[in-house]
């Protein structure tokens, strides 16, 4: 049996920009099982955070949710949002996009967090650590001492004061009491941080980067949230300070059973982390399924991209090596309605320049791809020619149309992804 906490369907995410409209999200679906650890993985650009902005509700202006649904199972919250928002409810499912902005706001912190690469911006600089965990303490207590419904607008203005995100708003020193700084002692303490009580009343810069990201965790967890999102949370760390904060996410996890939504570019991290991983490429996941499923099972050409460019999966540090081309602009006049891979795919054919559905990719209904290689075996007689999406068919060997890759054959007229360069034999480092 299932226990999702979290239901996105057809998630669409825009940004009204000067130079038009940014795809950044489009129609995506997310489920994620209660205690699970969630990866997304995906370049630059793919719309990784945004897709966890949206739903933690941080999408500001040009940007907008378009179209879609965020489904919270939160039984308790559901029960007591039903009389003021029956619309906004369904069973155990709360519609986070339904809810009024103010009752959205206070499950910041207590039912989702959010930690960020620099934690840095999470604090605020002329107050001690432990004066600013302890707010956050006080904040979300007050906030689940009342019940949601009878919320005003100012209430829930107060409310996001010290909601963790924040961090430019001052929290006042006049609303903490005792019984929270003792817990944000302890909050210091559980995130492995040595002399809490005395850490807890030095500021920000005297932490150094990995103890500030250790205090940043500290306060995403202030509200004991059922969920929380991780955006690239190591990615500005050295290799063991990464390691070693990985390791904190897993053990609290372990002991809280919180659900991690983690989002990175590094399959390292993903390898070590997740229990299931969703494939991120121009604002749509590409491939998802277990570790297994996406590691040894991928169906989908980008995802094998990704694998090849890994140099060593058990390193945290492992970076991707570019695959050849680039990351889509996302702008919706630039963007036809076809694969959104096929220019940089190694196996485009005709069928690529339709819009793939998601396939089940092994009969599976856990591995999915958005491939039509989950469904078709790869026809070189249905190859599109190379250079096809310059405008231009191009010579065979043009660089422009692959990686440079000195050992290729040049007879050989498909562009190769790094995958296929790196791992032929069977061995990808
Ligand atoms: N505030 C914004 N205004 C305009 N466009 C934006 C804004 N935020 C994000 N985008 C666009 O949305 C797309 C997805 O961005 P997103 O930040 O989600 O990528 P990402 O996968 O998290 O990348 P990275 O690994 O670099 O963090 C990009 O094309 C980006 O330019
Ligand atoms: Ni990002």
């Amino acid at each position: 049996m299932t226990d999702e906490i979290l239901r996105v369907t057809d998630l669409s995410t825009r940004f009204f920009t000067q130079e038009g409209q940014v795809n950044a999200v489009s129609e995506l679906d997310l489920r994620i099982e209660r205690g699970e650890v969630f990866g997304i993985v995906g370049e630059s650009g793919s719309g990784k955070s945004v897709t966890a902005r949206s739903i933690i509700d941080l999408i500001e202006s040009p940007g907008e949710i378009t179209d879609g649904e965020i489904r919270y199972r939160n039984a308790d919250l559901a029960a007591t949002i039903a009389e003021d928002h029956p619309t906004a409810v369904d069973g155990e499912f709360v519609k986070l996009l339904e809810l009024p902005e103010g009752v959205r706001e206070s499950l910041r912190g207590t039912s989702f967090s959010m930690i960020f690469q620099d934690p840095e911006s999470s604090f605020n600089p002329t107050l001690t650590v432990g004066e600013q965990l302890a707010e956050a303490v006080e904040v979300q207590r007050r906030a689940s001492a009342r019940p949601r419904s009878t919320r005003s607008r100012t209430e829930s203005a107060e409310y996001s004061l010290g909601s963790l995100l924040l961090s430019t708003v001052l929290p006042s020193r006049t609303y903490v009491s005792e019984e929270s700084r003792d817990r944000a002692v302890e909050l210091l303490e559980l995130v492995g941080i040595p002399d809490p009580v005395e850490r807890a009343d030095e500021y920000p810069h005297e932490y150094s980067g990995g103890m500030l990201q250790r205090a940043m965790i500290a306060q995403a967890l202030a509200g004991e949230p059922d969920v929380l999102i991780a955006d690239e949370p190591t990615t500005a760390l050295d290799v063991t300070i990464q390691a070693q904060i990985l390791d904190l996410l897993d053990d609290l996890q372990r002991e809280t059973g919180m659900t991690i939504l983690l989002i990175t570019h590094n399959l390292g991290v993903v390898a070590r982390m997740c229990d299931r991983v969703g494939v991120m490429y121009a604002g749509e996941i590409v491939e998802r399924g277990t570790l297994e499923d996406v590691f040894d099972d991928h169906v989908h050409p980008y995802t094998r991209g990704l694998l090849g460019s890994v140099p060593d999966l058990e390193d945290a540090s492992g970076r991707l090596e570019p695959i050849p081309g680039n990351v889509p602009s996302l702008l919706d006049r630039e963007m036809d309605d076809r694969c959104q891979f096929a220019d940089r795919c190694p196996k485009a054919m005709d069928d690529c320049l339709e819009h793939p559905p998601e396939y089940p990719a092994d009969g599976t209904d856990h591995h999915r791809a958005r491939c039509v290689l989950a469904e078709t075996v790869y026809d070189d007689a249905r190859a599109l020619p190379a250079g096809y999406f310059d405008g231009t068919e191009r010579p065979a060997g043009d660089e422009h149309v692959g990686p440079v890759d000195p050992e290729s054959d040049p007879s050989d007229e498909r562009p190769r992804s790094a995958a296929e360069t790196t791992g032929t034999g069977g061995d990808r480092r």
